[in-house]
């Protein structure tokens, strides 16, 4: 089993990681760590895996790691498994993947899989591949203001004082998006995989991450106070339901005319903007116990 690991993800949880390993070792499951090096590393080392014709390849870090990795099996029957170790972890919550030494050892054993049909931004440079969301506008950027620093010392509570920080500092300028070929304005978008956003709190209640498409929010209220409201409503549980936030279904997103704005992938700031968001040619097998 290869277990591919980001050693700056999260908040260096890393002794998860090994008794995870102790376990699978014990058991007599023969396990290599490759550790990546750089961003983008961690895709290199998984299309390597698939092109060998390995069975499942491990990613153990946060979404980012899991989307990295994701890229690198598209296309091939190689499966992918997790071991979170990430600041959120929207994924693993998503599909109630375990999070316990124990738990998480059985599942990579058992081999029991779902569906996984990731998405991908298509920026101007590069493809991004994503497995929960992409975000633009003031979601996007929160994630690029996050200090790191903050984000490894109070974890899930950096996005908080950041979001509080963006929503008085953000000048909200309206985003365009066409989804479908219809147009829409909005001060944020978020284009959500998942059901759920920011750990476990529900964001597109439809959302079918084995499927194709996606769940397109729109939170078409600018400034302080509805970007503070919709904060609040998140841990509520009632986002979906609230005013001026409008969800929409989509299987192609464009993002045409919007230089001056901000974007994020599953939790990482992208170097560009979004000019489309499509479905991923294939989907892939996530081991889930
Ligand atoms: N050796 C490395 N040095 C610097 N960056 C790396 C390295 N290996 C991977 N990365 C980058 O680290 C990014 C962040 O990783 P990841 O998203 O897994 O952790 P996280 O952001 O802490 O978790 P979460 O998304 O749950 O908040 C990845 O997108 C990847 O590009």
């Amino acid at each position: 089993m290869l277990i591919i690991f980001n050693p700056v993800a999260g908040r260096r949880r890393v002794a998860l990681l090994w008794r995870v390993l102790d376990l699978l070792m014990s058991n007599g499951v023969k396990v290599e760590v490759a550790e990546t090096e750089h961003p983008g590393h961690a895709t290199e080392l998984a299309r390597e895996a698939a092109r060998e014709g390995r069975g499942m390849v491990v990613a153990a870090g946060g979404d980012g790691t899991i989307a990295e990795v994701a890229n690198g099996l598209i296309g091939s029957p190689t499966a992918l498994g997790v071991i979170p170790l990430g600041t959120a972890n929207v994924l693993a919550k998503e599909y109630g993947l375990p999070s316990s030494p124990r738990a998480v050892a059985n599942m990579l054993a058992y081999k029991r899989t779902r569906l996984l049909w990731p998405g991908i931004a298509r920026l101007p440079r590069e493809d991004h591949v994503f497995v929960q969301m992409a975000g633009l506008g003031f979601d996007g950027a929160v994630v690029h203001g996050l200090p790191p620093l903050l984000k490894r010392v109070i974890g899930r509570g950096a996005y908080v004082w950041q979001s509080v920080w963006e929503s008085l500092v953000y000048g909200f300028p309206p985003l365009r998006v066409i989804v479908d070929g219809e147009a829409h304005e909005a001060a944020s978008v978020v284009v959500s995989k998942g059901r759920l956003y920011g750990g476990s709190y529900l964001l597109a209640p439809e959302a079918k991450p084995e499927a194709p498409g996606f769940q397109v929010v729109l939170f078409e209220r600018s400034g302080t106070l509805p970007a503070l409201l919709s904060g609040a409503a998140l841990p509520l549980g009632i986002l979906p339901r609230c005013p001026g936030v409008r969800i929409l279904p989509a299987s192609h997103v464009e993002f045409p005319g919007n230089a001056r704005s901000w974007a994020q992938c599953d939790g990482d700031a992208l170097e560009g903007l979004p000019f489309a968001v499509t479905n991923a040619p294939a989907p892939i097998s996530l081991i889930t116990g």
